[in-house]
């Protein structure tokens, strides 16, 4: 099976609502699509969302990165050389994580395609369900309130809550969606990076002295600051996981070695796709430090890609793979099953992609 064409496309999604973190405000999916075209006819997919703000990725980057480096070093090569050419993906340029995760995945996909194989059951196949908790955008409280209760109204039973916006109503604002949603939801909250140390300390601990069970916070300071997150992680009454401080599986190591968390959130478009998060799962099993899979903002594809992953590896125990159910539309046909905080993994060869509602992506040629 021999790649002879990387087709890139553009697709748009709508969101439910706007989603609002400490980093950014959004109000729909914009995702760059990858084809890899085989001299067999089999064709492998991926996609990557453009998150500036965390992974400094823009559209304009993932396309070029994919176009003028990752490419030209895989078209013409069959998929026989699989380990060389997960390799070239990643030693085509540095950085650019989304788009290494991208093209990264389809080759998985056409790796089980070939085998006919479902990739989550090449990867070590542990389960065929997980269920994902959903977020709750950083807003007023009174309105994270209400976004709350129509979340428990969905089914969901486990809220991540963002907070950091003006961080002195972040206590309000767990309180406001606590008593919204009574005690048998599972809340956890994410930062992203909006406090410093002994803030986070602060906040988490009132949090906790008034009751609030807070199960994890996640990136409470800045991505570059391990020290800060050491600290939060030895003095805060709640556990905390990395999510911006962990892109690399080195990355991850350092965060084991040194205590500086004690969860790490595994996101494909930070650590460069399926080959990358496989390594940082197998550090995570030699630590013994349970995972969160985690996507941005993105639509089917690439968190199938995620699904697989997490369906095959026990120690990815926190599921936060709401990408989809944020969105109103989808426009991408086969994969795992969204139900929902029900996702159900796709027993198809590969990942089970199918393509695209007609009309909806946008390609280059
Ligand atoms: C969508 C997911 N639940 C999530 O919250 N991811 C964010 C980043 C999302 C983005 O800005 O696209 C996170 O965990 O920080
Ligand atoms: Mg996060």
């Amino acid at each position: 099976m021999k790649i002879t064409q990387v087709r890139l496309g553009r697709i748009s999604t709508p969101l439910r609502v706007p989603f609002k973190t400490a980093l950014r405000t959004v109000n729909s999916v914009e995702d760059v699509i990858v084809e890899l075209h085989t001299d067999t006819g089999a064709v492998g997919y991926g996609e990557a969302p453009p998150t500036g703000v965390i992974t400094g990725d823009t559209t304009g980057a993932i396309l070029g990165a994919i176009q003028d480096h990752i490419a030209p070093a895989l078209l013409g090569r069959d998929l026989d050389e699989f380990e060389d050419l997960t390799a070239a993906v990643q030693k085509a340029l540095v950085h650019n994580t989304s788009a290494k995760a991208a093209v990264d995945m389809a080759l998985w996909d056409l790796l089980g395609q070939k085998y006919s194989a479902p990739v989550y059951r090449m990867l070590g196949g542990a389960r065929k369900n997980i269920v994902t908790d959903i977020t709750i955008s950083v807003n007023p409280p009174e309105e994270m309130a209400r976004d709350a209760r129509t979340a428990v109204q969905r089914g969901y039973d486990c809220l991540k809550v963002k907070v950091g916006i003006d961080p002195e109503l972040d206590v309000a604002r767990l309180a406001a969606v606590r008593q919204a949603v009574g005690r048998d939801i599972k809340l956890r909250i994410d930062a992203n990076q909006a406090w410093n140390a002994k803030q986070a300390v602060r906040i988490l601990n009132q949090m906790q002295e008034k009751g609030l069970d807070i199960e994890f916070v996640e990136q409470p300071v800045p991505a570059a600051d391990l020290e800060g997150m050491q600290y939060v992680t030895r003095h805060a009454d709640v556990p905390v996981l990395a999510d911006e401080s962990v892109f690399s599986p080195a990355d991850a190591l350092r965060i084991m070695q040194t205590g500086a968390a004690d969860l790490v959130n595994i996101k494909l478009m930070k650590c460069g796709g399926i080959t990358n998060a496989l390594r940082i799962a197998a550090a995570a099993e030699v630590y013994g430090v349970e995972c969160m899979i985690g996507c941005m903002l993105e639509a089917k594809i690439s968190v199938n890609a995620a699904v697989e992953l997490a369906c095959a590896k026990k120690i990815i125990t926190k599921i936060d793979l709401d990408g989809p159910v944020l969105c109103s539309e989808d426009h991408i046909l086969g994969g795992a099953v969204f139900d929902e905080k029900n996702i159900t993994v796709s027993d198809a060869p590969g990942m089970g992609i199918q393509g695209f509602v007609p009309g909806k992506v946008s390609y280059l040629d």
